[in-house]
């Protein structure tokens, strides 16, 4: 055993260790669906194991028998053969071993990634609202990577060293009971501290990561702030503060040097110190003729091997902790339900879709914040298309109805219909297909123009694209991408505008071809010539759509068949532009406070 292994560094985010090894199960089912891999990993662990205790038993009849003088030469070549033909089985089922082992193991993972992925895609915003998808796309990543390293090492150095250590103890047994006994005293005493003092030596290691970590943090934070740390004159202060963190990592770096150069000495001295204790207690039994030369050099190898099983042993059970931390964490994502599914029997809305939605009487709290009603008693009947716009203060409940239109939540009273059929009887997915979504911002995928254009209707072909783009108004700077539809859109692909993007999602929910439109008009202001170019685009959609419209521009409230006027989840004021301004209610207060100036 060496000191290196053992003062190895830990995988780089430990997921947290479970109390008992139960959630393993879940890696074991994971791994049974693949019993022929299962079945080769295990002969080839079985091999590996076999022929490495072999090998003391080969050197043992070489020394034996070979190295004398007038040995018969002929079985010196056989016996050396033997020894080869070990080490061929060795090698040969050591790369089985790996390779069948490690495939268990990304296989395993990348199932488990798939599933997950694959429930996550079923839940409902809610789940998302109290688990972050930071949170969760760590889970994806490290806690599989623990998992990855249970399968594809901690189980099979645990099997490997079982086997190691129960058939050396053994074979030592056979070959020299009286010595072997002395050794199950002799190798706890070497392996016992060398094991403890490789944890302390991993942990020191560990903080003094962390204090490395503290020296980047604070170098990105006083680069990044640089114009103020200069103009304040803190240059002096900033050196000195790093200067105390510089020193406080050298500290630590210091124990663990001296914690790693103790380690050395006792290892080295427990190991040889142990070897020459045994050879010098052998070459007694040499000496009075109770055992032979060879005995001796098998038995200090089995030992060896012995000892080292054991060492990598006593690790194996935290690694398995670990990976049960992880596999608890993962089947949680695996087990998570969704609040909204989709009845047994769902209604089928009706063909042709005509495109009406209303709300009656629906009452919604959050799951989240029960104490407050988002929607109070509202009831609503939008018409084929119509176009309604939704206006009032924030938390007036205006998203809120769009993702009750969607059936993303359910209200806890009232209904909400499309088309006559009540949402919680029909299927979710059938709903959404009713309704093209415009939101605030349009969300870009790291992907072409062309994919981000169709994600709503993957049949579209690149002349409906264009139709769509046309009718969004995106064709002019789509025809100017630098590839065109292939063009690369998302974080840095291709820098697009605030009103290109709008007209992206725009032309998205064009080839979405759904009846009814949820549209959520961007607050951000745009410059007079985007504005036209998206209020023009928006226009062209709402024709011969149901609209329901959270509006922000006085356009688009001037354009609608009637306006709504929200707050505190309910309807206030109803009307049109001209009959609420004249009212002198929370609309004219609105109205003036939003659009001051414009609707003079
Ligand atoms: N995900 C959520 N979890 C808990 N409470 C929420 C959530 N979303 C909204 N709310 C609360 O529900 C109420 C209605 O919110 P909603 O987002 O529908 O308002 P809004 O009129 O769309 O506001 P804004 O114009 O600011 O977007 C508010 O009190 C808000 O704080």
């Amino acid at each position: 055993m060496d000191e290196e292994t053992l003062a190895q560094e830990p995988i780089a985010e430990p997921a947290p260790r479970a109390r008992t090894l139960g959630p393993l199960r879940m890696i074991w089912r994971e791994a049974m669906k693949y019993p022929g891999r299962m079945v080769a990993a295990c002969v080839a662990l079985l091999v590996t194991s076999a022929s490495t205790l072999a090998i003391p038993a080969g050197f043992k009849l070489i020394i034996d028998k070979g190295f004398a003088q007038g040995a018969d030469v002929d079985a010196l070549g056989r016996w050396f053969q033997y020894l080869l033909l070990i080490v061929v089985v060795l090698a040969i089922g050591t790369a089985c071993r790996f390779y069948f082992v490690s495939w268990l193991g990304e296989r395993v993972v990348a199932d488990i990634r798939l599933r997950v992925q694959a429930n996550l895609l079923r839940l409902p915003p809610s789940f998302f609202e109290s688990n972050s998808p930071k949170e969760i796309s760590s889970r994806m990543t490290s806690d599989t990577a623990v998992i990855e390293q249970v399968v594809g090492t901690t189980v099979s150095v645990a099997l490997r060293n079982v086997i190691t250590a129960v058939g050396g103890l053994a074979y030592l047994f056979f070959l020299a009971p009286k010595l072997t006994a002395i050794l199950m005293v002799g190798i706890p005493l070497v392996v016992g501290p060398i094991v403890f003092f490789g944890r302390r030596v991993r942990n020191v290691s560990r903080s003094s990561q962390d204090r490395v970590a503290g020296i980047g943090v604070i170098v990105a934070e006083v680069l990044g702030a640089m114009k103020i740390v200069q103009a304040f004159g803190q240059e002096t202060r900033e050196m000195a503060r790093f200067g105390e963190r510089v020193e406080a990592t050298f500290q630590t770096a210091l124990r663990r040097i001296s914690l790693r150069a103790v380690m050395t000495a006792i290892v080295i001295f427990l190991v040889f110190g142990g070897i020459t204790m045994l050879v010098w207690e052998g070459a007694l039994g040499v000496a009075s003729g109770a055992i032979s030369g060879g005995t001796i050099f098998a038995i200090v190898i089995t030992a060896g091997l012995v000892a080292g099983a054991a060492g990598a042993l006593s690790e194996v059970y935290g690694d398995l902790l670990r990976g049960a931390g992880a596999a608890g964490r993962l089947n949680e994502l695996l087990r998570e339900e969704p609040d909204i599914a989709p009845p047994v029997r769902p209604t089928a809305l009706p063909v042709p879709p005509r495109g009406q939605i209303a709300f009656q009487n629906v009452v919604f709290r959050y799951p989240s914040r029960p104490e407050v009603l988002a929607l109070n008693d509202f009831s609503l009947t939008v018409e084929p298309g119509e176009t309604v716009a939704i206006v009032g203060p924030s938390g007036a409940g205006k998203s809120t109805l769009f993702l009750l239109a969607q059936r993303f939540y359910d209200p806890h009273g009232g209904t909400v219909r499309i088309d006559g059929v009540l949402l919680t009887s029909a299927d979710p997915a059938e709903i959404r297909a009713r309704s093209a979504l415009v939101p605030q911002d349009a969300t870009l995928f790291a992907a072409s123009a062309r994919d981000n254009l169709r994600y709503g209707n993957w049949s579209a072909s690149d002349e409906d694209i264009w139709e769509a783009a046309r009718t969004a108004n995106a064709e002019g700077f789509l025809r100017d991408l630098p590839e065109g539809l292939d063009t690369f859109l998302g974080e840095d692909g291709a820098r697009l505008s605030g009103g290109q993007r709008q007209r992206i999602a725009i032309a998205r929910a064009v080839l979405r071809k759904a009846p009814i439109l949820l549209l959520d008009e961007a607050t951000s202001a745009l410059d007079a010539e985007s504005e036209r170019l998206v209020q023009e685009a928006l226009d062209r959609l709402m024709k011969e759509r149901t609209t329901l419209v959270i509006a922000h521009r006085l356009a688009t409230i001037r354009a609608a068949d009637r306006i709504i006027v929200m707050d505190g989840g309910r309807i206030v004021e109803q009307g049109t532009h001209a009959s609420l301004s004249a009212a002198d209610g929370l609309y004219a207060r609105l109205a003036k406070l939003q659009f001051e100036g414009i609707v003079a």
